[in-house]
């Protein structure tokens, strides 16, 4: 996995046919997908449960690019290890699920994935200032995160604070939550280039009818290249 500031889409596999996910990535990497995003929810940290390592390791097989893994779950540190194993490229963990951010960032490079942290709506950039020379990527959530379909929350200043502390350092900013054509521009100015979208992209299609998929991606695509700088 190579660094590159181009724009990158990521649709969420929380918005597919969770009866169908192997189908479902191969269909959204077909059709354009630069990167797929898989949620992982706990009932705990978040108000929802998806799924574990198991089903990471069962659709890593139908991913040829990047399997980007956002653990939204407290603790993290016992389950490091497993995603890892699982195959995913990137492991993200939030800064808010532990008092060891920086431990489980050490953990989840030791255990050869790339490593990310997510901030929630309520929490400031400044929460990563001590941690940026340890990330790969900071996905700011544009929702509180448990759910696909939620309204995006403008985090722009936020984007724009973290894209100044991270300098030249070789690290992505991710958004999650709420993206689509109309929200892309606004976070790619501010200086996002991975984009997850979950309703956005899978809005329309099927893995039997897929092209709304591409066509859903190729407008966030075009949105946000329209501004990115
Ligand atoms: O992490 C998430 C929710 O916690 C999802 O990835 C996110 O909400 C994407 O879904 P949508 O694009 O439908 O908002």
């Amino acid at each position: 996995m190579t660094f590159d500031r181009s724009i990158k889409i990521a649709p969420s596999i929380l918005a597919a046919d969770f009866a169908n996910f192997g189908a479902e990535c191969e269909a959204i990497e077909a059709q354009g997908a630069d990167w797929v995003h898989v949620d992982v929810m706990d009932g705990h940290f978040v108000p929802n449960i998806t799924f574990g390592p198991a089903t990471c390791a069962a659709i890593r097989p139908h991913i040829k690019g990047v399997m980007d893994v956002h653990l939204m779950i407290a603790p993290v540190d016992p389950y490091i290890e497993a995603f890892a194993k699982a195959g995913a490229d990137v492991i993200t963990a939030h800064v808010e699920a532990g008092p060891h951010i920086h431990r489980t960032l050490q953990a989840i490079r030791g255990a050869g994935a790339k490593a990310g942290v997510a901030l929630n709506p309520g929490t400031p950039a400044s929460a990563v200032a001590e941690i940026l020379d340890m990330v790969d990527l900071v996905c700011v959530m544009t929702v509180n995160p448990g759910f696909g379909g939620q309204k995006f929350i403008d985090m722009t200043a936020k984007i724009r604070e973290l894209r100044a502390m991270i300098g030249d350092r070789p690290v992505h900013i991710e958004i999650d939550g709420g993206v689509d054509p109309k929200t892309a521009p606004l976070v790619a100015e501010a200086g996002a280039d991975v984009l997850v979208a979950g309703s956005a992209v899978f809005k329309g299609g099927s893995v039997s009818d897929p092209a709304p998929y591409g066509e859903n991606i190729r407008a966030i695509r075009a949105a946000a290249e329209g501004t990115y700088v």
